[in-house]
């Protein structure tokens, strides 16, 4: 197939992330990602050329969705009481990956799960449900809590790199303990009869950042988590099946 994975190590093209073995049970889905900003790191040999107005929408939508992006950082900077300019810092250049999901439907539904349990590897992901099929669910104090996406309307969730820089910027203003900007765990159903079609734009920081406490906020305070790059954080998690939120879980000291 023209458009699939390569094993490069960016889960770029057409396939499922995380298959690690043939025993493996595998979500019942398919994936298409691919990278979008910033624009010099697109491999355009995973963009389909058919339809002949996909390029040119991916790009727009792609853009349009940055706008998006900068707009919920600053809200979030300006609710947290920090300045702007620290989350243009850590989220300069826009990374930007956007992933289709189709979940076929089954007639087992119960049997299989369209994406395990997993908390997104970035600042926050953008999502939006195509057709009008539910299966989404967020984990809230251990339940399984469904989520009816409204129509024409975005699901952001937070993402594992936002826990770690959100947690430690509340803590040195001492405005509120640990809980609030964690990563939120999700998974999703299948149904019975119908596909479910998503489209979900994923920000993260650029990929030289290193994911550590900022060094003004550890100053007397207690560390809450170890250091890793952001390149290294992603390769830590492409390499093991999607578990819960056990890759930043790793992090804490
Ligand atoms: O399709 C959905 O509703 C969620 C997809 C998702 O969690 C993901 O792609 O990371
Ligand atoms: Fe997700």
């Amino acid at each position: 197939m023209v458009y699939k994975q390569d094993n490069d190590g960016t889960l770029q093209g057409y396939g499922q992330a995380f298959v690690l073995s043939e025993e493996q049970k595998l979500d019942w889905s398919d994936m298409f990602y691919v990278m979008t900003r910033p624009v010099a790191l697109r491999n355009m040999k995973f963009w389909p050329t058919s339809p002949s107005t996909f390029r040119d929408n991916m790009d727009r939508y792609s853009l349009e969705l940055t706008k998006v992006a900068s707009c919920l950082w600053l809200y979030i900077a300006t609710n947290l009481g920090v300045a702007p300019e620290v989350f243009a810092q850590l989220f300069k250049d826009h990374p930007q990956g956007m992933q289709f999901n189709y979940y076929p439907p089954c007639p087992e539904a119960d049997k299989v799960i369209g994406i395990s349990p997993h908390s997104d590897a970035t600042g926050f992901s953008i999502l939006l449900q195509i057709n009008d099929v539910q299966g989404l669910q967020i984990r809230k104090d251990g339940e399984w809590i469904s989520v009816s996406a409204l129509p024409n309307a975005f699901i952001v969730n937070l993402g594992d790199i936002s826990e770690i820089k959100f947690e430690l910027l509340y803590k040195k203003k001492k405005v509120l303990s640990n809980g609030i900007y964690k990563s939120i765990e999700h998974r999703v159903l299948i149904n019975t009869e119908h596909p479910r079609i998503t489209l979900v734009a994923f920000h993260g920081p650029h990929n030289s950042l290193m994911l550590q406490p900022l060094p003004e906020v550890v100053r007397d305070g207690k560390l809450n988590y170890g250091s890793m790059s952001y390149q290294e954080f992603m390769k830590a998690l492409f390499n093991k099946k999607l578990e819960g939120k056990s890759v930043i879980e790793k992090l804490k000291l």
